[in-house]
């Protein structure tokens, strides 16, 4: 039998088949036309796209099916799964301009806001990008985890909705919250017909693009951590304690019964995408001496506004004086983003987080050799390349192991 992870990210989705070994057997990917203006459309055609990818033998053997997305992106849909508006992608910031008397997590802020559009009359369900894909593959809406729910308000200790949010009006919207891999469903009966697919497939609960990276990795061991070196550059230690900080952007995923304390800085490969091709930082970067320091003390943001290791929307990005020389320019980058992530950990650390013994690097930028040697110089501790940090692996990890991936 062979398990199916499909992973929706910032700049595409991606699909990934293991084999009850866990080994590798397809890969595949649909890129989004325009990425900053991806909407349900263009998931809804890169996930068939993905399935008609898949060759005939395993779609006709796939026992399960989990599908991760972009954390706090959201949308409201009717009864028939159909959006009733456009979806409020994770770095969308109408939602938090609002007069609200009581800021609200983020995605709930976003939900609330998409009730004031036209067309929310006919909204059934609130759900996150990861719920809308999977809902999409059972027939069956109004389900979600509790990694894609964090962001929306649902309390990981409790393992329920807050009283307070269960008394707003949009609480009749909002999905029943599960554990990630819980089996939500079999494939709707009409997909499984049209791909040929088994039609016994199971459909589990997903999570979110970042802890796919970090499930990807396979690290298990408390102390140990996930840098993901994507668009955005997040931060995931696995700690026996939660910690929290809303001045510093700090949170705690559940993982089972350890958490994945982290943030999500705005910082990372998106701002090196502003200035280079992939192959041209690959080329520039072999050029860097990363134990000389560039002299350069820059904060790579893509646009204002910063939200982890400190909260601040309004924080300009700071790339002068920029030298003639690109490889002194791209030296400077990376060592600025070195100093953020290390600030992050140090975060973690004051706030009690378990003690940071080793980073794994997942994401686009972990091929980066010089980029590993500068971060290994500012962390202090180990950074290893990650043999898998592929979010679309994670997944299909997730679809064949279900919850028992939860220590
Ligand atoms: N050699 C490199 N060094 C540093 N960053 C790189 C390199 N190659 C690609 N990247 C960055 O990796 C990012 C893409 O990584 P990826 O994990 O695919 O992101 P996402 O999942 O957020 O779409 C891009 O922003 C790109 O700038
Ligand atoms: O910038 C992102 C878009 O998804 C990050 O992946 C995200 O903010 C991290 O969130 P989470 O900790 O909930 O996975």
């Amino acid at each position: 039998m062979f398990y199916l992870g499909l992973d929706f990210g910032t700049s595409g989705a991606r699909a990934c088949v293991i084999d009850a070994a866990g080994q590798v057997v397809f890969e595949a990917r649909a890129g989004y036309v325009m990425p900053q203006q991806q909407d349900t459309a263009d998931w809804r055609a890169a996930l068939f796209d993905l399935l008609a990818q898949m060759p005939p033998a395993l779609r006709a053997a796939l026992a399960a099916i989990a599908v991760d997305g972009t954390s706090g992106t959201v949308l409201l849909a009717d009864d028939g799964l159909e959006p009733v508006a456009p979806a409020l992608l994770y770095n969308d910031m109408r939602a938090g301009a609002g007069a609200d008397a009581v800021p609200l997590p983020g995605s709930l802020a976003k939900g609330v806001w998409l009730m004031r559009q036209a067309g929310s009359a006919h909204a059934r369900y609130f759900l996150h990008q990861a719920d809308w894909l999977a809902a999409l593959l059972t027939g069956v809406g109004g389900l979600t985890d509790y990694h894609n729910a964090l962001k929306t308000g649902f309390d990981p200790h409790a393992l329920s909705w807050p009283a307070w949010i269960q008394a707003l009006p949009i609480a009749q919207l909002l999905p029943r919250v599960v554990a990630p891999g819980t089996q939500l469903g079999r494939i709707n009966r009409h997909t499984a017909r049209h791909f040929n697919l088994n039609p016994a497939c199971r459909v589990r609960a997903g999570t979110t693009d970042s802890i796919a990276a970090f499930v990807a990795t396979g690290v298990e061991q408390p102390g140990y951590a996930v840098t993901s070196l994507g668009t955005t550059l997040v931060l995931k230690l696995l700690s026996t304690t939660p910690v929290e900080s809303a001045e510093y952007g700090v949170y705690s995923h559940r993982f089972g019964n350890l958490w994945l304390a982290g943030g999500a800085s705005n910082s990372g490969g998106g701002v090196l995408r502003q200035f280079f091709t992939d192959a041209a930082l690959a080329g520039l970067s072999m050029k860097i001496h990363p134990d000389q320091p560039s002299g350069l003390d820059y904060y790579p943001l893509p646009c204002p506004g910063e939200r982890f290791p400190i909260h601040a929307p309004a924080l300009l990005p700071r790339l002068a004086p920029r030298p003639t020389d690109d490889v002194r320019f791209l030296h400077g980058l990376l060592e600025g983003m070195a100093r953020i992530e290390a600030q992050g950990y140090a975060r973690l650390a004051e706030l009690g987080a378990t003690p940071l013994r080793r980073v794994i690097s997942a994401g686009g930028g972990s091929k980066n050799e010089a980029w590993r040697r500068i971060r290994e110089n500012q962390l202090g501790v180990p950074v290893a390349t990650a043999q898998q940090g592929e979010a679309a692996f994670g997944a299909a990890r997730l679809a064949q192991a279900g919850v028992k991936l939860f220590p």
